[in-house]
């Protein structure tokens, strides 16, 4: 199958210096592509070029539905959410079917086939406010709308939830799910939030320092860090050298598998010593810090155990680590 989206040695150069190289990413149609990475990774410059929106210096190949991407056909093949949302004057039934308008849609014609958009993103009781009045929510509903409603190929959608409440986000997130699926649309969706890679994407591309550390189907991107960075990206961010562990190989945990005990640990379970450096309430969890020869390591307990079994700043503990990730030997960072 040709992928509907696709790049191939893509690099965004400012200056002097390289913002991104990725030799070759596909993302097939139906299906949606996460690229997870943390601030400055080069998220948005690959969104933007992949979009042709690049302010900076590109070479290399997109290619749509296995043509290359020329400014015509991205136009009518690509619909885009940025950042921030941005929405003309006016009602949000006029600012969802412009994007059709745009494209040379009469008035009425836009109005109908919007409609479906509007229905999917739950705007339908709000078609005729005024876009000014709309919450951070609604306006990225309406952005989003606008976007589906031009029937793209390709979806490009820059941190759709950015700056939302936790209520709002969850919410937006479900109905953006319902709406993509059983489309034929190759979404790409930057984040840097691991619950909405597994939410939304089928495969997953970590991206750091402007490079792709690891792709694939999205659950075993998101369960194999493959070296420290994407360890860390991925909440892995307990490290257990050989040093600590005495074991030959180097592991990561996350610290919902790590406990600090202040009597000895089950027998069978990989144990580290240490001392505990701070405790941070986290509303039903609290985390706890242990200061090992090697770093910090970091625990969740529930807060609500009880008292006699928490262990206290300055205590000696022993932290039992119940499920850990072995790093590969051969990797390059
Ligand atoms: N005009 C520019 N000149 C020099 N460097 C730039 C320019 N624009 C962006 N960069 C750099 O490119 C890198 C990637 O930026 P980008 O906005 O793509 O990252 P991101 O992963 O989307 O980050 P965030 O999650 O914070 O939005 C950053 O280090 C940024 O400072």
């Amino acid at each position: 199958m040709t992928a509907a989206l696709a790049c191939r040695d893509l690099r965004v150069e400012v200056g002097a210096r390289q913002l991104l190289h990725v030799p070759h990413l596909e993302v097939d149609a139906g299906t949606c592509l996460a690229v997870l990475g943390p601030n400055g990774a080069g998220k948005s410059t690959l969104l933007r070029a992949l979009g042709l929106l690049s302010r900076h210096r590109v070479s290399g190949e997109v290619l749509l539905a296995g043509h290359p991407a020329t400014p015509a056909r991205a136009r009518t093949a690509t619909a885009a959410v940025l950042q921030r949302p941005i929405l003309r004057r006016g009602t949000v039934a006029a600012n969802v079917a412009s994007g059709l308008r745009f494209r040379g849609v009469g008035a009425a014609e836009a109005a109908e086939r919007s409609r479906p958009a509007l229905v999917a993103l739950g705007l339908d009781h709000l078609t005729d406010r005024d876009v000014r009045s709309l919450s951070g929510g609604e306006a990225q509903r309406a952005c989003i709308a606008r976007a589906l409603a031009t029937e793209p190929a390709v979806l490009l959608l820059d941190e759709p939830f950015a700056g939302l409440d936790a209520p709002t986000r969850a919410d937006l997130l479900a109905d953006l799910r319902s709406a993509l699926s059983g489309r034929s649309l190759a979404v790409v969706l930057v984040t840097h939030d691991v619950d909405e890679a597994r939410a939304l994407a089928d495969t997953t591309a970590l991206l750091i320092q402007g490079q792709v550390r690891h792709h694939g189907p999205t659950a075993d991107v998101l369960d194999t860090p493959v070296d420290l960075d994407t360890a860390r990206l991925l909440g892995f961010v307990n490290h257990l050298p050989s040093a600590l562990t005495g074991r030959p190989e180097e592991r990561v945990a996350r610290p919902e598998h790590c406990v600090a005990h202040r009597s000895a640990a089950p027998p069978a379970a990989l144990t580290v010593p240490g001392t505990v450096r701070r405790r941070i309430p986290l509303g039903p969890l609290t985390r706890v810090d242990v200061q090992v020869p090697t770093g910090l390591l970091t625990c969740l307990h529930p807060t609500a155990e009880p008292a006699g079994d928490a262990p206290g700043d300055g205590e000696e503990v022993l932290v039992e680590v119940r499920q850990s990730r072995e790093l590969p030997s051969d990797r390059s960072s």
